[in-house]
């Protein structure tokens, strides 16, 4: 018997009604009470709730579900299991992943978007990885901190295969500093899918309006909205699962090296309305996470307040970070350039928002995708280059202004 084939290790979830989906309240009006899967607060009150249960199967060639190592139908030697599951030579040789075959089209997209590779999708039923930790001993900051949201047996993979699968851009754009016009290059690779709540994509891939359903009228966006692939989807939905939070948006940054960065903002646009909630992911390079305090402007009536301490986050691969409640409204974060040895290695940033009106739109494709062209993972070259039949692509961003997804320069 070849090793390794006959059974496959792979998971069994079962499932139990998660806040913010059908079977449950929804999270509007569950909101003040309700605390997200996997939590664990610092601060005493917060009780911690675990929603989902896992539970390791093995599956013989019969098919038959094995439950825990009690049920287990074989006897092996010691050892035996683990060899038994250790991958041969020429297993071990084979990519992290294997492309699926399937694959996200959209008329919007440069080239179609494969499907989550079915190992990676399993291991997105163990999520999260580990409990997430509230962060709210700061004023006004609220954050739930996940060290790792994601399964380490799939971060790296996880990481080649959306560098690899995804189209990216290096935005340009021309702000007004008094009388003069100044070129921003946005110092980091961008894409964005999704649209607004006032559209939905159709199964074929056309808009319509969320309320009426019929096709939305053609002057309703400038850009072309585009639905977030399938691979990206999985973990959107998952998030939803697990935050309580709904997302119609889904934001891409890949930081090539340490001379990428975001400069100090906040994601507080109008169009996300009052305290949005953005759960943000990171895959590859470990990056400094800067968080600090907006300024507070002196009281005239009440005793001063003084600024809360800045805080650092060394924000590691899987590692999630949902931002609620006023944490947009009243701080600033960053992403700063690095030098160091992990310096040269890229990091992706993964962002799921929500975005009510369709200035929103408008303003994502803008500063996220934008009017140059498309950039691809070259696996021979090692790094992002110009996509075939891209003449106006540009790689440089030397000297460049950071952008805040192009709302605050
Ligand atoms: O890369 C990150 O972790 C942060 C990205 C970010 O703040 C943004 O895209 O708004
Ligand atoms: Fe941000």
């Amino acid at each position: 018997m070849p090793r390794g084939r006959v059974f496959t290790n792979s998971v069994h979830r079962e499932r139990v009604p998660v806040p913010g989906s059908n079977n449950c309240v929804g999270h509007e009006t569950a909101a003040a009470v309700f605390v997200p899967a996997g939590v664990r607060s610092l601060t005493p009150k917060t009780s911690a709730v675990r929603l989902e249960r896992t539970v390791l199967t093995a599956v013989s060639p019969d098919g038959t579900r094995v439950f825990g190592k009690k049920a287990s139908p074989i006897k092996m030697k010691r050892g035996a299991l683990e060899a038994f599951f250790k991958p041969t030579a020429a297993q071990a040789k084979k990519p992290k992943y294997e492309a699926s075959l399937e694959k996200s089209t959209h008329a919007a997209y440069p080239h179609p978007i494969p499907h989550l590779p079915l190992p990676f999708k399993d291991q997105l039923g163990f999520v999260p990885a580990e409990d997430g930790k509230v962060l709210n001993q700061e004023l006004d900051l609220d954050l739930v901190y996940y060290q790792p949201y994601i399964p380490s047996a799939i971060t790296a993979g996880l990481f080649k295969f959306l560098r690899q699968e995804l189209p990216f851009y290096r935005v340009q754009y021309m702000i007004k500093r008094g009388t003069f016009e100044t070129q921003i290059n946005t110092p980091r690779y961008t894409t964005v899918f999704g649209v607004d709540e006032t559209s939905r994509f159709a199964p074929d891939g056309s808009l319509v309006d969320s309320k009426t359903g019929r096709p939305i009228e053609h002057r309703r966006y400038t850009c072309t909205p585009r639905p977030t692939p399938d691979c990206l989807d999985e973990l959107r939905k998952i998030t939803e699962g697990t935050t309580g939070e709904k997302f119609n948006f889904c934001l891409v940054n890949y930081y090539a090296d340490g001379q990428d960065s975001i400069s100090y903002h906040s994601d507080d646009e109008r169009f996300l309305g009052p305290n949005p909630a953005v759960a943000s992911f990171s895959l590859g390079a470990r990056r400094d996470f800067l968080m600090k305090h907006k300024p507070i402007a002196p009281s005239a009536s009440g005793p001063p307040v003084a600024e809360p301490k800045a805080l650092k986050l060394q924000l590691g691969s899987g590692d999630m970070i949902l931002m609620r409640g006023t944490t947009q409204s009243k701080w600033l974060h960053s992403i700063p350039k690095r030098a160091g040895v992990d310096a040269k290695m890229g990091r992706i940033n993964i962002t799921f928002r929500k975005v009510l009106v369709k200035g929103g739109t408008e303003n994502y494709y803008q500063y996220n995708v934008g009017s140059g062209g498309v950039f691809r993972w070259n696996v021979q070259a090692g790094k992002m280059v110009a996509w075939e039949g891209n003449s106006s692509a540009h790689p440089d961003d030397e000297g460049s202004v950071s952008n805040v997804n192009g709302n605050s320069g």
